[in-house]
């Protein structure tokens, strides 16, 4: 990465999220925080759960209180479709570190820090996903597996989560999260976009079943959230409890809240057919040079 942006402007550190005295050190002097850092793959955490702790919650306590001590202007934390409802431990993990960010930012003051979140789902051909296994499959001769052909995702471009990122950092209120509305297609309508943007039309496809922890659909927003959050147009803003820590505010006087039955999940976004996934695909600068024959893999 050094060699590849050369510039005298960047700062390069060895370190950990897990030791608070490395984040300590790359905080001295910065202004803002982007804490992206996190055990991301759903399957490797179901069989290492305690590693996902140790890194995107202790990470994420560390990240703040480094980030709190150092008086950094704002710190954006990224985290996932897949901390709503969890049921999977990348999940969960990354459920209690938005209850980090959101208690660590509580008794903040707004002309200090100001500590927020975003929440995404998929990104488009980040290494280890399906699109780049789905190409590497095609090319090399072997059949495409989907898990469950009726199984949705919110699908984004890294250009997508970017600018979500952005708008937090630019938006944010202390203990915002904010998602971006995003449609979403179902595995096989992902696989049979693949294969024709790859012009392999006839190239098989099995069913192997589903992962590990994995879910039919994913929410970004639950019903309880949606009853609260504020539509800005292409995001939605979640605005933290403002209720106090006085013990009886919080615990014995209820907040009027109107109850949603749905939440906001990718079997009820806006859905892709075939031709709107290979329009998507084609935003993807790794899908075009694969579909153009380059055998690199995908650079995020
Ligand atoms: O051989 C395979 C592998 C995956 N899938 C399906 O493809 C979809 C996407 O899978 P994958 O790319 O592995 O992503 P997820 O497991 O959904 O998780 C990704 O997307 C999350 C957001 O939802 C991020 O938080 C995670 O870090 C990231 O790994 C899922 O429905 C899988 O069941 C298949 O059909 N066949």
């Amino acid at each position: 990465m050094r060699k590849h942006f050369d510039n005298g402007k960047l700062k390069f550190y060895l370190g950990d999220v897990r030791d608070r005295h490395s984040v300590e050190r790359a905080m001295r002097g910065v202004d803002y925080c982007f804490h992206a850092a996190a055990l991301k793959q759903v399957p490797s955490c179901e069989f290492h759960p305690m590693e996902a702790v140790r890194t995107n919650v202790l990470g994420t306590e560390n990240v703040l209180e480094a980030a709190i001590s150092a008086r950094l202007k704002r710190v954006v934390c990224l985290s996932t479709d897949k901390a709503v409802y969890p049921i999977n431990a990348m999940g969960i993990s990354k459920a209690m570190m938005e209850k980090v960010m959101v208690a660590a930012s509580r008794n903040l003051d707004a002309t200090r820090t100001i500590i927020c979140g975003t929440r995404y789902g998929n990104v488009m051909a980040s290494r280890g996903s399906v699109i780049p296994l789905f190409v590497e499959q095609i090319r090399a001769g072997l059949p495409i597996t989907l898990t469950d052909p009726t199984m949705t995702r919110f699908m984004m471009t890294l250009e997508d989560a970017v600018e979500l990122v952005l708008y937090a950092f630019e938006n944010g209120n202390n203990g915002d999260i904010f998602v971006q509305k995003a449609p979403a297609a179902t595995v096989e309508v992902l696989a049979h976009a693949v294969k024709q943007v790859l012009g392999k039309h006839e190239h098989p496809v099995i069913e192997i079943g589903t992962r590990h922890g994995e879910k039919l659909f994913e929410a970004l927003l639950s019903r309880e959230e949606l009853a609260t959050a504020i539509d800005e147009g292409g995001y939605f803003r979640i605005p933290a409890d403002g209720r106090d820590l006085n013990y009886s505010k919080f615990v014995e006087q209820g907040e009027k809240r109107l109850n949603r039955t749905e939440d906001y999940n990718s079997h009820n976004t806006e859905r892709l057919d075939v031709e709107g996934m290979k329009a998507l695909l084609l935003k993807v600068e790794y899908v075009r040079r694969a579909a153009s024959g380059d055998t690199a893999g995908p650079e995020n």
